[in-house]
């Protein structure tokens, strides 16, 4: 392996969550109640269900109440909408989160702008983009929130930085390149019809790869020195017989001979993703119950 910083995305996860166990603490103190998280889980994907689990779990362990509802792949999309419908109005929910992705048969679009925009811990609701392309307050998608605070833990202020974000979905690459904008780095968002990307790559200060094509980036498009974030989870063949691994979008091998630090997968973005749920959910409460908080400071 190479020379470059390993950021340990687990590590900050659980400074997050005790941060945010204090702040839990302290609400339930002067709400009287405890913060609620409801978590929506329908169908059977593996995946789905240890994320759903994980997030339960964590919501528990930092004195949050979690709601947990698992519904059978076939449940209709009336059926989901109605049960959105009630957690828009339980006041025991500050945050209500719909796992995906939902079966095919129904429309997440749908589903999302069901849920009450003040309720949205995800952040995918059209009301809290809309707050984020305007920078008003809203919820912000955890997983790019998540690549944004390991980033300035790193590298301090981004302002001026050149930062190439490879992947244009609704759910990471485009807020992502909000939230660097915001951060007043130069963004570029490249996927994959970008032409000459090693080359677009190659200017980047700071990478995301968001793109979903397993080990894609190599270290040869990375610029010596660069802060590499990798977004990728993808799960594939091991050298063992009949076992699979995950890896990033990233080559880790070769990119981190030539970057300045980069993501671990497992252990670099993904444990954000699930810390930073529930720093929107103890900003979600404090915010329903009207009690003031230090969102920036969290
Ligand atoms: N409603 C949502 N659905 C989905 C989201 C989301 O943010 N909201 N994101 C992903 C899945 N996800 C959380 O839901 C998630 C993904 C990965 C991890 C994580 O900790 N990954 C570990 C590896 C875990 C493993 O072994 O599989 C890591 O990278 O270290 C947490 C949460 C899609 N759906």
């Amino acid at each position: 392996m190479g020379d470059a910083a390993i950021i340990d995305g687990k590590a900050f996860a659980e400074d997050l969550r005790a941060r945010i166990a204090d702040l839990a603490a302290r609400f339930e103190e002067t709400a009287g109640r405890k913060a609620g998280l409801a978590v929506v889980l329908v169908g059977e994907d593996p995946a789905s269900q240890v994320y759903v689990r994980n997030k339960g779990r964590q919501t528990v362990a930092c004195g949050m109440e979690s709601f947990e509802h698992k519904l059978p792949a076939e449940t209709s999309e009336a059926d989901l909408l109605a049960l959105v419908e009630r957690l828009n109005s339980d006041p025991a929910v500050d945050g209500i989160l719909v796992q995906l992705p939902l079966p095919a048969h129904i429309n997440e679009q749908k589903v999302i702008a069901t849920i009450n925009p003040d309720k949205d811990v995800d952040g995918f609701h059209v009301v809290n983009v809309g707050r984020l392309a305007t920078g008003l307050p809203g919820f912000v998608p955890c997983t790019p929130l998540g690549c944004v605070m390991l980033l300035k833990d790193r590298l301090g202020s981004l302002s001026g930085l050149d930062a190439v974000v490879i992947g244009r979905s609704n759910i990471v690459g485009k807020p992502m390149a909000q939230l660097l904008t915001a951060e007043s780095c130069t963004v570029t968002i490249a996927h994959s019809r970008t032409k000459n990307l090693p080359e677009v790559v190659r200017r980047a200060d700071i990478v995301v790869a968001a793109v979903g094509r397993p080990e894609m980036v190599k270290g040869d498009w990375i610029k010596p020195g660069a802060t590499v974030i990798d977004v990728g989870i993808n799960r594939v063949p091991s050298a063992e017989e009949g076992k699979s691994k995950l890896v990033g979008d990233v080559d880790f091998a070769s990119a981190s001979e030539v970057a300045g630090a980069i993501t671990p997968v497992p252990g670099g973005v993904g444990p954000m993703t699930i810390a930073v749920l529930l720093r929107n959910t103890i900003v979600a409460a404090h915010r329903n119950a009207g009690i003031a908080l230090a969102e920036d400071a969290i």
